[in-house]
């Protein structure tokens, strides 16, 4: 049975927390790595549990170690470890697999997006909420952004204009997420993505630069000094 965290809560949120950390450097599973000496993981799950729209959290853990996830965050929330795959679609995949058909939305987000604010959360399950089916958090892009050639020659200068830098968490009426996934036939880098390809509008809210993606080690650097600042959400 999937773990409820708040009856009240309207929402599922599914953690893909399975990868490597390849782009981190050594050190073992990046959700488990250590950010002010708690590990990724338990600073993502204290930030959805205080959201209040989130009735249950599903994470997709690296598949030896279920258990001591499940271990690690019985203290912080209730939460369902499942094992997770060898790409990310495929975690998402496992975890979206155990939430219950009667949980009409459903979040996608990113273990290593530590430091999201729940009002991010809350942000995209009301916009899920109030009919879009599919909800994504974004940013302006702030660099000049050129096409290059593999010779490295420049081709172009992008309209940064249109474009946006996308965050998690992703929302999404349930059924076309699942509907998504089902037919998801090549790799999608995000789960927006795979709705796009289904020709189903997906809506853009604000995200947070405090939703940043823990990749490489310059933002765990970021990541320590931004845990002292005040969530300016908030
Ligand atoms: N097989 C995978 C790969 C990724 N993820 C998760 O998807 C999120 C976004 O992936 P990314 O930040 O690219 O993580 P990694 O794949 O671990 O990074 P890298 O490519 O550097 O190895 C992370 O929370 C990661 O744990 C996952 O659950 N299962
Ligand atoms: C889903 C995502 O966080 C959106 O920005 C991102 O695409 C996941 O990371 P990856 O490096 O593309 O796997």
């Amino acid at each position: 049975m999937t773990a409820q965290l708040n009856a009240r809560g309207d929402v599922a949120v599914v953690v893909p927390a399975a990868g490597a950390g390849l782009r981190l450097g050594p050190g073992g599973p990046k959700a488990l790595r250590l950010l002010d000496g708690e590990p990724l993981l338990v600073h993502t799950v204290r930030r959805l549990a205080a959201a209040p729209s989130v009735r249950m959290i599903v994470i997709a853990a690296p598949p030896a170690d279920v258990e001591a996830v499940h271990s690690l965050l019985s203290p912080v929330a209730p939460v369902t470890v499942v094992a997770g795959g060898a790409e990310r679609q495929e975690s998402v995949a496992a975890a979206l697999a155990v939430v219950p058909d009667e949980v009409a939305i459903v979040l996608v987000h990113d273990a290593a997006r530590c430091l999201t604010p729940p009002s991010v959360v809350e942000r995209v399950a009301a916009a899920v909420r109030a009919g879009a089916d599919a909800v994504i958090p974004v940013l302006p892009v702030v660099d000049t952004i050129k096409e290059v050639a593999p010779d490295d020659t420049v081709l172009g200068t992008v309209d940064r204009s249109v474009l946006r830098a996308v965050q998690t968490p992703q929302g999404f009426r349930a059924s076309v997420l699942r509907a998504a996934h089902a037919a998801a036939a090549d790799a999608h880098t995000d789960d927006a993505g795979a709705v796009e390809k289904l020709g189903i509008p997906v809506h853009c809210v604000p995200g947070s630069d405090l939703a940043l993606k823990i990749t490489r080690p310059i933002d765990l650097a970021l990541a320590t000094h931004l845990l002292t600042l005040p969530d300016p959400d908030a």
